[in-house]
């Protein structure tokens, strides 16, 4: 099975070193715009797999997309990253027009590829794929929800003072500051609703958390984050190669599912060798819903500066 993942950045190779040390895949292929980036990452990383024990083979082109042909699954990494003090949304401007580009020359050579979009503002880009590549709506898949579903275990494991095994919670919704919607009333820990244990108050504090956990890691370094957004990454590529049909929370095109149309919004989904293999409707409360309502608001505001 073969996996192509563009930009050898810090999302990219983070995501190549995972999918290779899960040793689920035959082939990464790394490919970067800037000269000898991402032959020098693959190389770097080929050079562990002595010391970590996997057998995938990665190489780096240098933006050669005939390398890429016959890829599997896709993922599309290539923009830049923000800054502390901006939204994902101030990304568009540059990242909508490399995420087009790329995403046209992934397809060329890999027609019946699924496509992963992690570029920012990632559901806005999600939609744009759609748009531009017309693709069937389940390969292409927005990857969001999983990496702040992660981050939201990560606060009611802290808040809870327990192990993260322990813990279930989903977050659906936009990904962005404002639209991430944790649910808090479904979140267990051993199958316990976590209210059972935390407060009101105390429960509010870790939505507020997870809401801003990418913005807090760029204010800490200076770029946002890598480590859990390739391992999320990783784990969708892996249900779909490995067609688990584990449960992901994703950046999904809408089509009547929760009451939208034309709109990428993170809901959960089934990931099988289909790539989406179906989109689930859970019964959200009316305080969810009216949240839910203010997510898609933003994300089509954002969707509309295409
Ligand atoms: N959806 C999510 O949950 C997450 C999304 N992101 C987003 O992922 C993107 C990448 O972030 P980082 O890896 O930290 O940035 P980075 O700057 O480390 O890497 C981006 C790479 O893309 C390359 N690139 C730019 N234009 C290209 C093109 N046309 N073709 C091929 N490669 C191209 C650059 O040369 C660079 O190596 C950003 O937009 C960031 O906001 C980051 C973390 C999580
Ligand atoms: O915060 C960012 O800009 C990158 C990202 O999407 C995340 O880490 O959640």
């Amino acid at each position: 099975m073969k996996v192509t993942v563009v930009g050898a950045g810090a999302v990219g190779a983070s995501c190549a070193e995972y999918i290779a040390i899960k040793n689920f895949a035959s082939e990464v292929v790394l490919l970067d715009i800037k000269e000898g980036y991402a032959e020098g990452k693959a190389m770097d990383l080929m050079q562990t797999a002595s010391l970590n024990g996997f057998g995938t083979k990665i190489t780096g082109i240098t933006n050669d997309y005939s390398k890429t042909a016959n890829s599997d699954v896709c993922v599309i990494t290539s923009g830049i990253p923000r800054k502390p003090g901006m939204t994902r949304e101030e990304l568009i401007g540059i990242n909508a027009g490399i995420v087009k580009s790329v995403s046209s020359s992934l397809i060329e050579f890999s027609p019946k590829t699924i496509i992963i979009v992690v570029s920012n503002p990632m559901d806005t880009m999600t939609y744009l794929v759609h748009k531009s590549t017309k693709l069937p709506k389940n390969k292409i898949i927005g990857m969001g929800g999983a990496l702040d579903s992660a981050r939201f275990k990560y606060r009611l494991a802290e808040a809870l003072g327990g192990p993260i095994s322990d813990v279930d919670g989903m977050v659906i919704g936009g990904h962005s500051d404002t639209g991430m919607i944790p649910l808090t009333r479904l979140a267990t820990r051993n199958g316990v609703p976590v209210s059972e244990f935390l407060s009101e108050e105390r429960l509010n504090q870790v939505l507020e958390d997870t809401k801003v956990g990418g913005a807090t890691l760029t204010k800490l370094l200076g770029t946002s984050a890598w480590y859990a957004p390739g391992a999320a990454v990783s784990g969708m590529v892996q249900a779909i190669l490995c067609d688990t049909k584990k449960v992901f929370p994703v950046s999904a095109l809408l089509e009547g599912e929760y009451g939208y149309n034309d709109i990428c919004l993170g809901v959960p989904v089934v990931l099988g060798k289909n790539g989406i293999e179906e989109i689930i409707n859970i019964n959200l409360n009316d305080a969810e819903k009216a949240t839910f309502e203010e997510s898609a608001k933003g994300v089509k505001a954002v969707n509309d500066l295409l």
